[in-house]
Formats: structure tokens, C-alpha cells, sequence
């Protein structure tokens, strides 16, 4: 019987080795040789190889012109501005482009959460919560947050005041950096960049426009490949806390501003540099856990319009190399808080042995295995990256714990001492908590009533109403006037009989609750704790507020009793 497919050694013009069959099977894993018939197959193979290498050869050659040529147009007929994605400004231009009609009608694009939402460390640090109803369910925050749209990687044409701009969007580009970034290349046919300096300029200042009054967070963010160092991610931009919302003595509060405010004087740096000082200020804030050192920190960056960059120690990611190049990247005015310096390996690195081991026996309970090292902290502290109209603000809960190294003059410039809530500090903190109470009362008086009859139209607004044309004689209508400015006065009168009552209520109950609760045995923010469980009722809060540190003294009481037991 006739075989269809004889067995290889049975045909003399099977393909051998270096037959071109074999070598188009080398590249196509089937073996053809078992399909297609042999004489038809060794002279197509040629033509196929030859179109394979022509094709390919072209492709090749495509590229290469294209990007000659492009860069060729580039170079001598058009203009471009290249954005690169570790850079500030490409956060803004994104957030520009989305804004643009074409992002809209792109049909391949990508899709984000909201721009700056992005850049959130955590969803729970979003930019959208701020302004989200804070009582909403954390799913249903999450449905609202809204979504982005931008043009997907590659060419993009668009319209800015009547000229056609390009935007190339490179992604994963590897210049000459170690990690790939993505970059956004605007172009215009022409040698003149003005317009591409218009639209960077319009998406700066769009952007910076919404930080306005608002104080800018950044956090470190991971590594986003293996082994790329940490950088900052923007997390919020929270309305500025007023400084007066920060329950502080008035002259430490104050000092500590003007201090900051005299450093970034204009003159400052030059006065420093003359003198061969080096031009920086750290600023050290301790005291209890939750007495209001962040809270002073984020109000004087809020006042003085500087970006707060937060940075806690106590992270265990974090080591020098890490640290440094956060450091780096800090722009050159801004606050930088550093939280949680206390830490062990920073506090005792250059304790003498024994003593480090001793403490360390008794901290063992709090022990922080950090990877940042006091030399390492005091390398950026010092470093060239440190200059600049840079704010340092150090915060710990244990002073005495901190190397003297850390703290010496020309690293901590200032102390400031935060303590537990005494008499003033109670009243300060129930006074913010109700002082707009009833509130609505108090904005009659501002607001002036609706002037529903048109009698309060100023006579000199051109109208063409009967009223307003009516001669100021007419006695009717002087009269109606004067009922209704009579009328104005009382509301007035009424108001402000109303407020004294109320501010005068407010008192005797800010003295009731300082009373009620014992000097310096609450952190403010123990105290804050308290009178949000009565967020709308001043009456209620010093009502039970003994009832409260009785609580909170027997649960104390309690703890102490099984820690007690527990060592014994
Ligand atoms: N002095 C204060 N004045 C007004 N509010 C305060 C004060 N201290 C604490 N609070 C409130 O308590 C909360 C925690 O305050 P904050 O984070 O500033 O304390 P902290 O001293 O930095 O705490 P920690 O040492 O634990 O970091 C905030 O909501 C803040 O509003």
C-alpha cells in the first residue's frame, strides 16, 4: 500500500539540515515537511523567507525614517515641549488635558479616579473625601468619586486659541534614568514656543488655583518598580486651618510663626550666606500624644501658603538611602514635618552600648525595628539638599530620649512645648467646638431681610418699575419706607439681644466644663473626643462630662489593676 507520508528515510528529497525547509521550520513550529508536499514546499520557501526578510527589512526602515523625520520637522519647522513624569508639572498638565473637550471625545483613552486621587497614598486620604459628606458610607464615597478620562498613549490633536497643537503621550519611555516614565510631548508647526508656554502657564495656574486657601499634603509613596527609591505623593489639599483653631499659649504660637516668617524673608538667605551660616531652620515641637503639634505645623504651613511634606520615622520601608532621596526631592520652600523622631535606632544609635541595651530592656514593648539611622537623619538634615528656604519641624512625644547630636543649635532652632489641657486650653477647645452654635441666628443680622416690595432698591438703579419712577414725596411711600427701616432696626436690636444671651450662655457653660474636667489629665484631643460625642450640644456636654472622667478614670483604674497583675 502506498503511504501517503513515506518515513523520512525512505525519500532521498526529504529536507536535510540545511535545507530552506528546515530553516522556515526553525521559525514556524509545525512540521511542515508532514504537510505540504516536498517539491512545492523547497520552491516556495525561498520566496517566503525573501518576503519575510523584505517586509521586516522595511518595517525596520519605516521607523527609522519616521523618527528621522519627525525629529528632523521637530527640530527646524516645529516647536515642542517635552513633560516628563516625575516631574510637579506633569501632575498639572495631566489634570489640564482631562479638562479638555478632546479628552472627551477621544475614543481611546484611559480611564483613572480623578486625577489627584491618584496620587492619594490611600483611598482614605483622597482628595475627593475632603469633599465628600464626611457621614457617607466608605462605599458609597467610592461610587461618587469621580472617574478621569485622558487620551490613551500616542498622537492626539487638538485646537488651543485656533492653532492645531500635537500631544504625543509616550508611555513606559526609557531615557536616561534607571526606570521607564511616561512623557507628554506638545508640539506646533512653527519656531515659536510662545503658545506652548500659554498652555503650561494656564494648566499651573488652573491647578494652583484650586490649592487656593488650602493646604497641599504630600506622603512618601513605595517604590512603584523593585528597587526604584520611594518618592512624594500628593495626598490632599485640606481647607488651612486657622491658626486660632490650634489651642496653644498666644505668645508660643505667635513666636513660632514670626520665626518662620522672618526665615523666608527675601533677605534672609542673603544675610545667612554672608555671615557663612548655613540657611535653614528646624523647628522642634514635643509634648503628649495628641496635644496639637502636627495641628500647629499643618496651620503655620496653611498661613505661610507652603506645601507640607510629612514624613513619619517610624516607618519601617524607610531606610537612609530611602530617606535621602525623599530629601532630593523636596522642592525648596516647604515644611517638611518629620513625626515620631523618637524612634529607638535614632534616639540611641550613639547612646554608649550598655545604656542603649538598658533602655532598650525597658522599651521593649514600644520598639520600632526602623531602618533609618541617627547618621542617616542627620545626613539630610545637614546635606546640600537641605538648604533653601526649607522648614524642618521635628515632633516627638519623648524629648529625653533624643540624641543631643539631633537636637543642638543650628539643626532645632526652636522648642516648643506642648502640654496636657489646662483651664484655658479646656475652655479654648469647648469655645471652637460651639462658638457658632445656633448659627443661623447670628446670619440674620448680616444678611439684610429680603426686600420683597422693591422699597429697598437704591433710587439711583435705573428701573423702569412703577415704584422706583414714584416720586421719594409721595408720603405713602416714605412712609411704607420708614416701616420697613423701623422694621430692620428691631430685627437688628432682636439679633443682637439674641447673640448676648447666647454668648453669655456659652460662658457660664465654658466655665461649668472647665471646672468639671481636671487641669492637665486630658490631651485637647482626648477633650475634642469627648464634646464630638455631643457635637450639637453644648448643654448635654457639660452635663455629662463628670460622668465622663469618672468613666474614664475607672477604666484607667482597671488597666492599671491588670498591667499590675500582669508583672506580678
Ligand atoms: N492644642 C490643640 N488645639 C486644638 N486642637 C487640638 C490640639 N491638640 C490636639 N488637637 C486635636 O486633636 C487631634 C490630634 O492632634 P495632633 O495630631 O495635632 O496631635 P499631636 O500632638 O501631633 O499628636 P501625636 O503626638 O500623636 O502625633 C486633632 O484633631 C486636633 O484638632
Amino acid at each position: 500500500m502506498e503511504t501517503l507520508f513515506p518515513p523520512a528515510t525512505a525519500n532521498s528529497s526529504l529536507p536535510t539540515q540545511s535545507s530552506p525547509l528546515s530553516i522556515l521550520e526553525a521559525f514556524i513550529p509545525i512540521h511542515l515537511s508532514s504537510l505540504i508536499s516536498h517539491s512545492a514546499l523547497d520552491n516556495a520557501v525561498p520566496h517566503i523567507l525573501t518576503f519575510l526578510f523584505i517586509s521586516t527589512a522595511a518595517a525596520t526602515g519605516w521607523t527609522y525614517w519616521y523618527d528621522q523625520f519627525t525629529r528632523l520637522l521637530r527640530l527646524f519647522f516645529m516647536s515642542t515641549a517635552e513633560i516628563h513624569s516625575r516631574d510637579e508639572l506633569y501632575e498639572q498638565m495631566m489634570a489640564w488635558i482631562a479638562e479638555q473637550e478632546f479628552s472627551t471625545r477621544t475614543r481611546y483613552f484611559v480611564a483613572t479616579m480623578a486625577f489627584r486621587s491618584l496620587f492619594a497614598e490611600s483611598v482614605g486620604e483622597s482628595e475627593e473625601e475632603e469633599t465628600q459628606e464626611p457621614d457617607a458610607p466608605y462605599w458609597e464615597r467610592n461610587r461618587r468619586a469621580p472617574l478621569q478620562f485622558t487620551p490613551a498613549p500616542g498622537l492626539h490633536f487638538f485646537k488651543y486659541k485656533g492653532k492645531t497643537v500635537t500631544l504625543e503621550r509616550i508611555a513606559n519611555h526609557w531615557g536616561r534614568g534607571w526606570f521607564p516614565q511616561e512623557i507628554l510631548k506638545f508640539s506646533i508647526m512653527g519656531r515659536e514656543p510662545q503658545l506652548l508656554k500659554e498652555i503650561l502657564k494656564e494648566a499651573r495656574e488652573k491647578y494652583l488655583m484650586k490649592d487656593k486657601s488650602k493646604t497641599v499634603v504630600h506622603r512618601p509613596k513605595g517604590p512603584t518598580e523593585v528597587g526604584s527609591p520611594p518618592t512624594w505623593a500628593r495626598c490632599l489639599a485640606r481647607p488651612s486651618r486657622p491658626l486660632s483653631t490650634v489651642v496653644l499659649e498666644q505668645k508660643q504660637k505667635e513666636m513660632f510663626v514670626d520665626d518662620i516668617k522672618d526665615y523666608l524673608e527675601p533677605d534672609t538667605q542673603k544675610w545667612y550666606s554672608e555671615r557663612g551660616i548655613p540657611y535653614r531652620r528646624g523647628y522642634l515641637l514635643h509634648g503628649p500624644p495628641g496635644t496639637g503639634k502636627s495641628s500647629l505645623s499643618f496651620a503655620a504651613a496653611g498661613l505661610l501658603g507652603l506645601k507640607i511634606y510629612v514624613l513619619s520615622l517610624a516607618s519601617k520601608t524607610l531606610s537612609d538611602s530611602g530617606l535621602a532621596s525623599l530629601f532630593d526631592a523636596l522642592p525648596p520652600r516647604c515644611v517638611v514635618l518629620l513625626e515620631d523622631i523618637d524612634t529607638i535606632n535614632i534616639a540611641q544609635s550613639r547612646k554608649p552600648v550598655d545604656a542603649t541595651a538598658e533602655t532598650a530592656k525597658k522599651d521593649t514593648s514600644t520598639e520600632v525595628d526602623t531602618r533609618v539611622s541617627l547618621s542617616g537623619l542627620l545626613n539630610v538634615i545637614d546635606g546640600v539638599a537641605s538648604s533653601e528656604g526649607r522648614v524642618l519641624i521635628l515632633t516627638t512625644n519623648h524629648p529625653e530620649k533624643l540624641d543631643a547630636a539631633l537636637i543642638r543649635p543650628g539643626r532645632v532652632d526652636m522648642k516648643i512645648e506642648f502640654k496636657l489641657a489646662g483651664e484655658e486650653a479646656i475652655a479654648g477647645l469647648f469655645v471652637r467646638m460651639y462658638k457658632d452654635y445656633n448659627y443661623s441666628t447670628a446670619q440674620a443680622e448680616e444678611e439684610p431681610p429680603t426686600d420683597t416690595s422693591g422699597l429697598l432698591t437704591p433710587p439711583c438703579t435705573p428701573t423702569t418699575s412703577a415704584r422706583a419712577t414714584t416720586s421719594p414725596t409721595d408720603p405713602a411711600l416714605i412712609a411704607e419706607r420708614e416701616l420697613i427701616r423701623q422694621r430692620r432696626r428691631n430685627e437688628a436690636k432682636r439679633v443682637a439681644e439674641e447673640r448676648a444671651v447666647k454668648e453669655k450662655r456659652l460662658l457660664e457653660l465654658v466655665a461649668k466644663f472647665a471646672q468639671t474636667m481636671p487641669q492637665e489629665v486630658f490631651s485637647p484631643a482626648e477633650i475634642q473626643g469627648y464634646l464630638l460625642q455631643h457635637k450639637n450640644q453644648p448643654e448635654r456636654a457639660v452635663e455629662c462630662a463628670e460622668k465622663w472622667v469618672i468613666s474614664f478614670r475607672l477604666a484607667l483604674c482597671v488597666l492599671y489593676f491588670f498591667i499590675f497583675f500582669f508583672y506580678l
